[in-house]
């Protein structure tokens, strides 16, 4: 099936989840089989994130962030646990919950939260987060169920807070704007149609840069902070 047509939501979901039960508890199972983009991943992040939360124009405190989609907690490990003083994983998969307690090391020390939660599910605690970090889930949410999660995440925000998405993005080329991938069951959508979406949700976007070095036959990966 190429199309998302007649498609259940029920069915979008529990595929994913099914998908992801069977993927291994490590680094190359959080990456497809690309454990070796990790590090410029988490350099590129903090580049990117850097400004917001040091240096004179600094406004967004650094005491909670939480890792949406966190899978065994890759980003919470190499970026957020270094950078905030608390950190909240919500994921899916219990296994991957599991298997971030030992992933983390002695970051897990500054993990308040395992939340074993969709995405779809979950509603931050009204203004807990300085920052909200999304990346490379959000194609397995629906258009609706994204366009209501990025107003809960609004509503979570502390002052100043901000969401950062980042996220493979198509080419504004592709038809109806998605590409839609059985096999994991998530859609990859296009920068316009993302875009769309989070102007839907009432949110807007701060700052905006693609992800640099990545491997050629990889997708583009955005970086958005939205407000
Ligand atoms: C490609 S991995 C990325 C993990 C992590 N964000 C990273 O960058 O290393 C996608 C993760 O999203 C989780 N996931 C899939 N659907 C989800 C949903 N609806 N809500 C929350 N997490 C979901 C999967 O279980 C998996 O851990």
């Amino acid at each position: 099936m190429s199309s998302m047509d007649n498609y259940p939501d029920t069915q979008f979901y529990g595929d994913a989840e099914s998908y992801w039960k069977e993927i291994p508890a490590t680094v190359d199972g959080m990456l497809g089989g690309y454990s070796k983009v990790d590090k410029v991943d988490i350099k590129g992040s903090k580049k990117f994130l850097q400004e917001f939360i040091s240096g004179p124009n600094a406004k967004t405190k650094t005491r909670r962030a939480v890792d949406c989609g966190a899978g065994i907690g890759r980003v919470s490990h190499g970026l957020l646990c270094p950078l905030f003083s608390r950190v909240d994983l919500v994921e899916v998969c219990q296994k991957f919950l599991d298997q971030a307690k030992t992933y983390l090391g002695s970051s897990a020390k500054k993990v308040d939260r395992y939340i074993c939660c969709g995405l779809q599910d979950f509603t931050p605690d009204p203004g807990r987060y300085d920052v909200i970090w999304v990346q490379w889930v959000l194609g397995h949410l629906t258009h609706k169920d994204l366009v209501a999660f990025f107003q809960r995440c609004r509503a979570g925000l502390a002052e100043n807070g901000i969401v950062v998405v980042k996220e493979n993005v198509a080419d504004d080329s592709c038809s109806d704007g998605v590409i839609f991938d059985q096999s994991d069951s998530s859609v990859t959508r296009s920068h316009r149609y993302l875009k769309q979406i989070i102007e839907e949700s009432g949110m807007r976007i701060v700052k905006e840069e693609s992800q640099k070095d990545l491997p050629k036959e990889l997708f583009k990966v955005q970086m958005m902070v939205l407000q």
